[in-house]
């Protein structure tokens, strides 16, 4: 395998900008399937989440495109908006040709702006299948010099409801164009499809232990029988303290409800799903990335794709359809080679669904206990005394100094520096000092065994698994 840009038959220049990007080697992906692309071959090619598609994708057609031309040289499909602009901006990334314009076009946004601007001849266009089709009714897109078509998340752009747009799509392109279709997961389905929309192509697939799998873990705690989800995620959330989390529901409801429950516990949290308009959702996902909000709680509108820098948990608070989206989902974390965590919550009747995930992606899943209130206390206690330990090296110590003296004037120092860390304790874990009674545990309740002081739990259990909604049909354009 190679294992430098300029091995796969990339130009210097392009391997400069990419040293600049951060990218000294190529991903297995990118190793294996740029070289095909550039050759001229079309491609199916199945990888890991967060490896490194986009570019595998995104370098040879960037390599071959003519930006002396000004007209549309390459059409890229995405099942969702945000991907359209996320693999819009990767594109403008890795671009070294100002002259390149690359323009996403999607659905929520005014498409008579987006109409002006391909009439400026943008050579490259990311969209979503229902926006690009209604740009082509209107005369706005012409695809008839399209010698490069891309759909990533194939399998998922293939899925009911985007065939049918695909298709007329693709007969809108010239026949001898060159064709990839991308994803971490393509069903056996897709081979009928490839055959069907794609000549000869390679098929280049990563194995899963050659891209590194045990990045992300995955952990499973099982609600005990007659609590409610939310109930079982708060001492979850105050274990792991995450940094930055998806949380991952199946309906809008639940998302606004969960993230209600949420923010009156005072977690920086908000939702995102198809019923918020196009510049909330945009602004939000930018207030996520740029870690002014820390944990998002979504439906699988944000299961596919999305690449948000340094986001350490996932979260399916409920288990998703599809084993495809459970891979998808928790590939959120663990991307670029980072480290991530995913955890799952199940009530006791939903066992089996673990066990097709777990036959899917061949792995066992490991279960975790909810924490009980004194772990979470002593987890408290660790990270205070790390924040502790912080500060004594730090420079703004110093200005803390004259309280201190004034201070040993009346107390004994031990005294003072209790003090001090009983009110950084207090300040660290407002919500479980408010939620305390809620998240409080006892060990007949963690073993899921009936405790006389809960009241009609069978039928609570059920009204709880009533009230899991079907998935919500996600409005992507
Ligand atoms: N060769 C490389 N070196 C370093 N970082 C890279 C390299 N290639 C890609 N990346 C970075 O890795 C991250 C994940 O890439 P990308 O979004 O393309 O993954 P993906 O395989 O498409 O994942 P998904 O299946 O979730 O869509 C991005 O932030 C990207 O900038
Ligand atoms: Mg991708």
């Amino acid at each position: 395998m190679t294992l430098s840009f300029t091995g796969l038959g990339l130009s210097a220049d392009k391997v400069h900008h990419l040293e600049k990007l951060g990218f000294r080697e190529p991903t297995p992906i990118q190793a294996q399937a740029v070289p095909h692309l550039l050759s001229g071959r079309d491609v199916v090619g199945q990888a890991q989440t967060g490896t490194g598609k986009t570019a595998a994708f995104a370098l040879p057609l960037l390599e071959q495109i003519d930006p002396r031309i000004p007209v549309l040289q390459s059409l890229i499909l995405t099942p969702t908006r945000e991907l359209a602009i996320q693999v819009c901006q990767a594109m403008r990334d890795l671009n070294t040709d100002r002259s390149l314009k690359i323009l996403a076009v999607y659905g929520g946004q005014s498409i008579d702006q987006q109409m002006r601007r391909l009439r400026r001849g943008s050579q490259v266009v990311v969209g979503t299948p229902g926006r690009v089709l209604d740009l082509i009714n209107r005369g706005a897109l012409n695809l008839d010099q399209v010698n490069w078509l891309v759909l990533d998340e194939a399998d998922e752009m293939l899925n009911m409801g985007f065939i049918q747009d695909v298709e007329t799509i693709l007969n809108c392109t010239p026949a001898e164009r060159q064709t990839a279709f991308f994803s971490a997961t393509m069903a056996p389905t897709i081979r009928e499809l490839a055959t069907k929309f794609l000549r000869s192509p390679v098929t280049v697939t990563v194995e899963a232990a050659k891209s590194a799998p045990t990045r992300i873990e995955q952990r499973v705690y099982v609600v005990p029988r007659g609590w409610s989800k939310s109930r079982a995620l708060q001492p979850i959330l105050e274990m792991e303290n995450p940094e930055s989390a998806l949380i991952f529901v199946r309906t809008r409801r639940t998302a606004a409800e969960l993230t209600r429950q949420l923010q009156a516990a005072g977690h920086s949290v908000d939702e995102y799903h198809g019923d918020l308009t196009q510049s909330q959702r945009e602004r939000l996902i930018l207030r996520f990335r740029q870690q002014q909000v820390r944990w998002v709680v979504a439906t699988d509108i944000a299961a596919r794709g999305l690449d948000v820098d340094n986001l350490t948990h996932v979260i399916n608070y409920e288990l998703p359809d599809s084993v495809e989206s459970y891979v998808h989902r928790i590939g959120r974390t663990g991307r670029a080679g980072k480290e991530g965590m995913a955890i799952s919550l199940v009530h006791p009747l939903e066992k089996y669904k673990l066990r097709q995930i777990e036959r899917h992606i061949q792995q066992k899943l490991a279960f975790a206990k909810i924490p009980t209130r004194a772990e979470i206390a002593a987890r408290h206690l660790e990270r205070l005394q790390a924040q502790v330990e912080d500060a004594i090296t730090s420079e703004r110590l110093a200005s803390f100094l004259p309280i201190v003296s004034q201070l040993t004037e009346s107390y004994d120092l031990r005294t003072i520096a209790a003090a001090a860390l009983q009110m950084a304790y207090d300040q660290m874990s407002p919500s479980w000092q408010r939620h305390e009674i809620h998240t409080e545990i006892t060990e007949t309740e963690r073993h899921g065994q009936r405790s006389p002081s809960k009241q009609g739990r069978g039928k609570s259990s059920s009204k709880q698994r009533r009230t899991i909604q079907p998935s919500a049909s996600s409005s992507q354009d």
